[in-house]
């Protein structure tokens, strides 16, 4: 890709590179660097050398990562720094966003260094105050974001995702952690026991162990009502959201708005309150029968989904994408399996596999099968779903959020688990 800053032209690609342009060299890119002097570029940059050309003094970084919750928890300060009166910038898995707009759709959760570099000159552009970003593992591991000064970074959780990538747990847990190894400000969830971080400038939050921003108690009737003890003062929150899962990312959020703006902190609950969640995660899309739509992908996500619901008989949605950690499959059928009265296994987005074999890894984790169907058509699986669904039931369709296809193959086919929904309620 390419940006121009000051009148200049940058480039991450050798075939863009001549000699009115400056290639930016990279981890990924850096086998193509003859390739660029062969078409004649005289001028090269390290891409961690990139913030020397932009002036970012006017901007405050800041970065989200974990295995579940960066979209929300980064959607929650956007919007409580809204509310707040701060201009702000968002860029995650949804798009980049600035001041309430949807700028740019969906895209990589964590762009490579030109884009964010891109959205960051925008953000400027448009005077805002923060840039909200969501940091993905493949980011860290390719050095995505090298070259950004973080104001305050931004621990949600560390589970299990993208085995396919990075080989073994281990090395996606030290990836994560590699985050947070220098002194930069941020703010951890201490209830995370495999999270690991340089001390020095950390705050902290958890429902369970002590922390800077500790939820000593909460309740679930109309969404939560949340009890937050900070520095031995008593404050309080509610939401319409759903799940314990919500509270921490709704904590982390006042937590992380707290540290930048030093606002009251009552202050900041007030306007959190605003926050009505993000489209896609934990969505009810009809009340009667009760059916939800919600992006989880992921084990850990998906019981934290389930668990949620455990006064209802559940019927749950759900399949896994392709070309993608294959060794979470048959535990989400297991947590699937252990949560719920009744299970239809589908398609998510198959991407170069046979969705048939997507599903046969995914029973692999099921042992008893009796309440278990099948159907590769993500359509018809809904559809059965709500027509199985009684006053006592919830529908969980879960996967694929509010994205708007399914990818067979590389074509991307118009998708919603919305409408979908809506068309048999
Ligand atoms: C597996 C993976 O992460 N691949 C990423 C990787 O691809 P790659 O190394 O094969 O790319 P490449 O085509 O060789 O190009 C590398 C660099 O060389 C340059 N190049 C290339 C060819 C050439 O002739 N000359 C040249 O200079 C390119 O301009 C580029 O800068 O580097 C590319 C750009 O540097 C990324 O776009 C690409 O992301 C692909 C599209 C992708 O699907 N990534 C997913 C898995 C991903 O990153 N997901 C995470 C989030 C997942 C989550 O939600 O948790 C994300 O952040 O979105
Ligand atoms: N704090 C959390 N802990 C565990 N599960 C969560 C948490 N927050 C959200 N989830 C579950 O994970 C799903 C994805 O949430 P969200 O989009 O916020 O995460 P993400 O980290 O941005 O995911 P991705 O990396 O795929 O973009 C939600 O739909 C929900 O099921
Ligand atoms: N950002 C995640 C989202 C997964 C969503 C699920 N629907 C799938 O396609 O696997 C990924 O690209 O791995
Ligand atoms: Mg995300």
């Amino acid at each position: 890709m390419q940006i121009i800053i000051n009148n200049r032209v940058f480039t991450d690609n050798s075939n863009e590179a001549n000699k009115d342009t400056t290639f930016v060299v990279s981890k990924q890119n850096k086998r193509f660097v003859e390739d660029a002097k062969n078409n004649g570029c005289l001028d090269f940059v390290e891409a961690k050398d990139l913030k020397n050309h932009l002036d970012m003094s006017s901007i405050k970084v800041v970065g989200i990562t974990g295995t579940n919750g960066k979209t929300t928890t980064a959607a929650a300060i956007y919007s409580t720094l809204l509310d707040l009166g701060y201009k702000v910038a968002l860029q995650g898995t949804r798009g980049f966003f600035i001041n309430d707009e949807r700028v740019e759709d969906y895209s990589l959760t964590t762009p490579v260094q030109l884009g964010n570099f891109a959205h960051i000159q925008k953000a400027i552009q448009n005077d805002c105050d923060f840039f909200v970003m969501e940091v993905s593992s493949h980011a860290i591991e390719q050095k995505r974001i090298e070259g950004l000064e973080f104001e305050l970074k931004i621990h949600t959780n560390i589970t299990r995702d993208h085995l396919d990538y990075h080989k073994t747990v281990e090395e996606y847990i030290n990836v994560k952690n590699s985050f947070f190894a220098d002194e930069t400000k941020k703010l951890i969830n201490k209830d995370d026991p495999v999270v690991v971080f340089n001390a020095k400038n950390a705050l902290s939050y958890s429902l369970d162990n002590p922390s800077t921003y500790n939820v000593s108690a909460y309740s679930f009737k109309n969404g939560m009502h949340v009890m937050l003890s900070h520095l031995g003062k008593m404050h309080s929150f509610s939401s319409l959201m759903m799940g314990i899962f919500n509270v921490y990312n709704l904590t982390a959020a006042i937590g992380a708005v707290h540290m930048l703006t030093s606002k009251d902190l009552d202050e900041v609950c007030e306007a959190l309150e605003g926050f009505a969640g993000v489209s896609g995660r934990m969505e009810t899309i009809s009340d009667k029968p009760l059916v939800i739509v919600d992006f989880a992908h992921t084990p850990d996500g998906m019981k934290e989904v389930l668990q949620s619901f455990n006064e209802k008989d559940i019927i749950c949605v759900f399949g896994a994408g392709g070309d993608r950690d294959k060794d979470k499959r048959p535990l989400m059928g297991q947590v699937a399996a252990t949560y719920s009265k009744h299970i239809i296994v589908t398609s998510d987005n198959p991407r170069f596999e046979d969705p048939d074999l997507i599903i046969e890894d995914i029973l692999k984790g099921i042992k008893n099968h009796q309440s278990v169907k099948v159907d590769v058509n993500r359509k018809t699986a809904i559809k059965t779903a709500i027509e199985m669904a009684d006053e006592n039931s919830v529908v969980l369709i879960l996967g694929k959020g509010d994205e708007a296809s399914q990818t067979i193959y590389d074509k991307k086919f118009p998708f919603s688990d919305k409408e979908e929904v809506l068309k048999h309620i």
